[in-house]
């Protein structure tokens, strides 16, 4: 995993270079304080000559520019790294994100994966700045300070490592606590960001069920969860950042009372007793940054694992290595011994066989839960099948490519969903780039032209999240209206008309007729009103398709369809009563 984290620095190696560089540089700075005032005090000061120690002011100053200037330069560059490996892996996320199917995103919580791209990788992006870098610095401020007490006076310095081995249980004993405190909070953020998504997302059904409270008891425990969690980390913070301050306090006066018995006895001289005590501080500073590394890294780390798991997730629908882009097609689509269920071992589909013709309405009817909306996914191939295949114009629809397919398939669902932009960026959408001339046709075919010359601001008009300022019918109107301007051979209208009134759906039906019009369509209705002129119902329950026909012969033959018209037509009757 480690590898595969450096690996992205590769791109970005010069700006690692130059950071690290400086970053390096600044802390050797730092190591070489003490010993300037080391020098200062034992060899310049007693000379009592003014030149003399301004001239070593000028360099020191000097010398806190350069550092100042370096430390702009890791802030800032450094900084850049981290963002540039996020960005990069945040494009690659998002990049398999697109490429997963259905089927994962039928068993994926929103929120869990807004915050795989977003905190996530924020996290990984600090530890990707400060990670190898802290850590070099700390190793090589740690043992350069070290190296520079026993220069200076070997029995301190022995002093002073007795003490170190206290304080490195102490860092190493809370880190691992940290660790594990981190990566739990973590799965907790990931849960509790899913909840807040999908309540938020839900909020007009919290409150037209007056669900409120129960959401809030569930969202409470959650946060209290995640207070606790919290809580957890600070309490393990505050506990290794104060035996920290105390083990530095503890070893500076011990060093004190030692080095001035030393200085007494005349074997220690003033300045290298002020160095020793400035190198103790130094000394001290890496197990600050390590304990910063402790905290940000095993967020990185678990930040990073889920990205990676991400990305190791194999998209289960692919193009074939063979696969070609399909040619235009007419759309004379045949399902073959077709197979499929959503879960092993339980088919909602078994040796389906159909032959729909180029050009013709075809009408699945059928109970709810039959498959006839499965029955069509399998068409763009949101699935695959598990045994038999589907042509079209003679060709398995899996030796075509994914993107030749779909863009010849359009797609009118019960549940429209809009984009939070104009109605024109939401038409538009059928096929981006296209003309505004294209745009306003596609809308006048689709009869949203009337709604259009109403609205002040016309196609610029805001259509809100998912579209909640158009009615069910303009949605589906613009719906519609993106298929126009997509032009497919092939078109499926998923229960397009159920959820209007009698008088809009009439209407919408007159524009899906016209859509449908040259195009190989496959229609899944529960009204049979509908699809009266279908060139062809076929009849699906559980067992799988039961009969196949026009509406006039199944209606004249006892069966579902008989049925199920004899009840519509009751239904109807006693509306009209
Ligand atoms: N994404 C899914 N994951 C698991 N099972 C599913 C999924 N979608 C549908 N099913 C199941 O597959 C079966 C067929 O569903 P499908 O939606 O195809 O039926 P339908 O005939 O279109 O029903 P309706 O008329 O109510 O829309 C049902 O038992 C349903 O519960």
């Amino acid at each position: 995993m480690l590898r595969r984290f450096f690996g992205y620095y590769r791109p970005h190696f010069r700006l690692f270079l130059l950071d690290f560089s400086c970053a390096v540089l600044a802390g050797l700075l730092e190591l070489g304080f003490p010993v300037a005032v080391k020098a200062f005090v034992d060899n310049l000061l007693p000379r009592q000559d003014w030149t003399l120690i301004l001239l070593a002011a000028t360099g020191l100053l000097l010398i806190y520019l350069l550092n100042t200037g370096l430390m702009a330069v890791v802030t800032y560059w450094g900084h850049m790294l981290g963002i540039n490996i996020e960005t990069e892996m945040r494009r690659k996320a998002f990049d398999h994100l697109q490429k997963l199917s259905f089927r994962f995103y039928d068993n994926q919580k929103t929120g869990h994966l807004v915050a795989r791209v977003t905190r996530d990788l924020e996290e990984v992006g600090e530890v990707a700045h400060h990670g190898p870098e802290d850590l070099f610095i700390a190793v090589m401020t740690f043992l350069g300070a070290f190296a520079l007490m026993f220069s200076v006076h070997v029995p301190l310095a022995l002093l002073t490592a007795v003490i170190v081995p206290l304080i490195g249980w102490a860092s190493t004993h809370y880190g691992s606590h940290m660790t594990n405190t981190w990566r739990r909070l973590f799965g907790r953020v990931g849960a509790f960001n899913a909840r807040i998504e999908e309540t938020v997302g839900g909020m007009r059904v919290v409150q037209a069920f007056g669900n409120e409270d129960h959401e809030r008891a569930l969202f409470a425990q959650d946060n209290a969860q995640y207070r606790t969690t919290k809580l957890e980390a600070y309490r393990i913070m505050a506990a290794s950042t104060s035996l920290n301050y105390l083990g530095m306090r503890l070893t500076q006066m011990v060093v004190m009372l030692a080095g001035s018995y030393f200085v007494l006895n005349g074997q220690l001289s003033n300045g290298e007793f002020v160095g020793f005590l400035l190198l103790v501080g130094v000394f001290f500073r890496p197990v600050e940054k390590i304990s910063a590394v402790i905290e940000t890294y095993p967020k990185g780390i678990a930040g990073f694992r889920r990205y990676c798991e991400l990305l190791d997730t194999a998209p289960d629908i692919t193009d074939a290595p063979d696969a070609i882009p399909a040619p235009a097609l007419r759309g004379e689509i045949r399902y073959e011994h077709v197979r499929f269920g959503y879960l092993p071992g339980k088919p909602v589909l078994r040796d389906i066989d159909l032959h729909l013709p180029a050009g013709g309405t075809v009408a699945f009817v059928g109970p709810s839960g039959a498959g006839k909306t499965t029955l069509c996914s399998l068409l763009p191939r949101f699935y695959d099948v598990e045994a038999g295949r589907i042509t079209i114009d003679g060709l398995d629809i899996r030796g075509m490519t994914l993107a030749s397919l779909r863009a010849q398939i359009g797609i009118v669902q019960q549940d429209v969903f809009l984009f939070a932009g104009t109605l024109r960026e939401n038409i538009a959408y059928g096929r981006l780039g296209a003309s505004e001339a294209e745009i306003r046709e596609a809308a006048r075919r689709a009869k949203l032209d009337g709604l259009i010359e109403r609205l002040p601001e016309g196609l610029d008009t805001v259509v809100g999240e998912r579209g909640v300022k158009l009615s069910g019918g303009q949605k589906q109107r613009l719906a519609i209206a993106r298929i126009f301007l997509k032009n497919p051979p092939i078109l499926i209208l998923d229960e397009a008309t159920s959820a209007l009134d009698t008088e809009t759906e009439r209407a919408i039906q007159q524009s899906l007729a016209e859509l449908a019009r040259g195009r190989t369509t496959l229609v899944i209705a529960h009204r049979l009103a509908t699809i009266r002129n279908a060139d062809r119902i076929v009849v699906v329950d559980e067992s799988g398709i039961v009969a196949q026909g026009r509406h006039e012969e199944l209606v004249a033959r006892p069966g579902l369809y008989q049925r199920l018209s004899a009840v519509q037509e009751t239904h109807l009757g006693r509306i009209a009563g």
